[in-house]
């Protein structure tokens, strides 16, 4: 663990206004997390975890706590490829709020980004891809693997991820909200990992475990009677109920050496966001003592079929060897843990990852054997809306 300076002293966590919360993230100062249960702002670094192990971690915060006399709290991203870096830091001030609510309908849109995006790979490319993973379910053992693409946005100016965020927040403030700093790559421009992500991995309060899996997509229609009659043809649609019920076997087979009590409903449900419809199945579980930290949970059960596929180890290498570009934090995980073992854990979608200039947005889609490479193109589409919209930016 390294420490930085400890001149200021963290703040007692008290109710506060969620909204002039997220009007006071700043980028480079700290980081942004809210969804359901409240939301979170940081700032400074007090310390760096020497590594994501959760033990570690958990040591971590708590030796910053019993130094600082205040409950520490580590937030960040976790990668796609457990083996990379993952970015985490207990901040020195942590100020907690409720959760956001539909308040922020009534502010200005900002100023829409100008500049190009380039799709890579190409789209008659992206449904190659998905016809070769067709193919090799064929051949082999794989059910289901997730393949995504990206966008890369050069703009004609550093691109502010204060307005993004804030129009994240308009469109949809109950979604998990995230902006992270992440190290510097290229000659020390700053990084933001920015998203709006529909999908909890893992929540933990005290006992208490949420896992929420989403998978299964249709694209919302603008016509209130045609939105319904998309919902409930996914919500029938025996592709995406399989390509569902593939995560939800994974994380209870995951989650069962782990947990006790665990609920897993029959059958999904349907929840939308602005542009999409999912089908949706909370699990409920517990765990005995602290030692099981959230952190412990999201590692155990991260990459879950929702963003890897079946069985894990043919899907990763199907993705290894299909997609041409490095996921980065894009399905990786995004959240917090803090020393009693509580913390909540998003999946890293709906996401981009800005830099200057240059912002690059990922979107995948889940491939089963039913799946069509032209519908899975249109999904992708639809998905990368959510942060072009933020930007402002026509292309898609
Ligand atoms: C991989 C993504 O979505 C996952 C989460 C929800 C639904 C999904 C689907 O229907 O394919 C994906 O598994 C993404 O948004 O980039």
């Amino acid at each position: 663990m390294t420490s930085t300076s400890a001149a200021r002293r963290p703040s007692t966590e008290s109710p506060t206004d969620p909204v002039r919360l997220l009007r006071s993230w700043a980028p480079g100062e700290g980081s942004w997390f809210s969804g359901p249960r409240g939301a979170m702002l940081t700032r400074g670094v007090r310390a760096r975890p020497s590594s994501a192990d959760p033990d570690a971690v958990l040591a971590c915060l708590r030796e910053v706590g019993t130094r600082s006399g205040s409950p520490a709290v580590a937030i960040g991203a976790l990668p796609y490829d457990a083996t990379a870096s993952a970015h985490l830091v207990v901040p020195e001030h942590v100020e907690r709020a409720g959760p956001l609510g539909a308040v922020l309908t009534a502010e200005q849109a900002h100023a829409p980004v100008t500049g190009v995006a380039r799709p890579v790979p190409e789209p008659a490319r992206y449904e190659a891809m998905v016809a070769e993973a067709l193919a090799r379910m064929e051949a082999g053992p794989l059910e289901k693997v997730v393949l995504a693409r990206t966008l890369e946005v050069l703009a004609d100016r550093p691109v502010d991820t204060v307005p993004m965020l804030r129009a994240l927040a308009r469109r949809d403030p109950r979604l998990y909200l995230f902006a992270v700093d992440l190290p510097p790559e290229r000659t020390g421009t700053p990084r933001t990992l920015l998203g709006a992500s529909p999908e909890l991995l893992l929540a933990r309060e005290g006992h208490r475990v949420t896992v929420n899996p989403l998978a299964g997509s249709a694209a919302r229609s603008s016509d209130p009677a045609e939105d319904r009659r998309r919902g409930e043809a996914l919500l029938a649609s025996a592709k995406d109920r399989h390509e569902h019920a593939l995560v939800v076997d994974d994380i209870v087979e995951r989650l069962r050496p782990l947990a006790v009590d665990l609920e897993v409903p029959d059958g999904p449900s349907l929840v939308a966001t602005a542009t999409l419809w999912h089908l949706s199945t909370t699990l409920r579980a517990h765990v005995a003592g602290t030692e099981v930290s959230a952190l412990h949970l999201a590692q155990a059960l991260h990459p879950t079929p929702a963003v890897c596929g079946v069985p894990r180890a043919d899907a990763a290498a199907a993705i290894d060897e299909i997609e041409p570009f490095d996921r980065g934090f894009y399905t990786g995980t995004v959240g917090w843990t803090d020393a009693r073992g509580d913390g909540e854990w998003v999946m890293a979608l709906r996401c981009g990852e800005v830099e200057g200039d240059r912002v690059r947005l990922w979107a995948g889609a889940g491939i089963v054997p039913a799946s069509s490479p032209p519908d899975e193109l249109v999904e992708t589409t639809v998905k990368l809306r959510t942060l072009l919209d933020a930007l402002g930016l026509d292309e898609g």
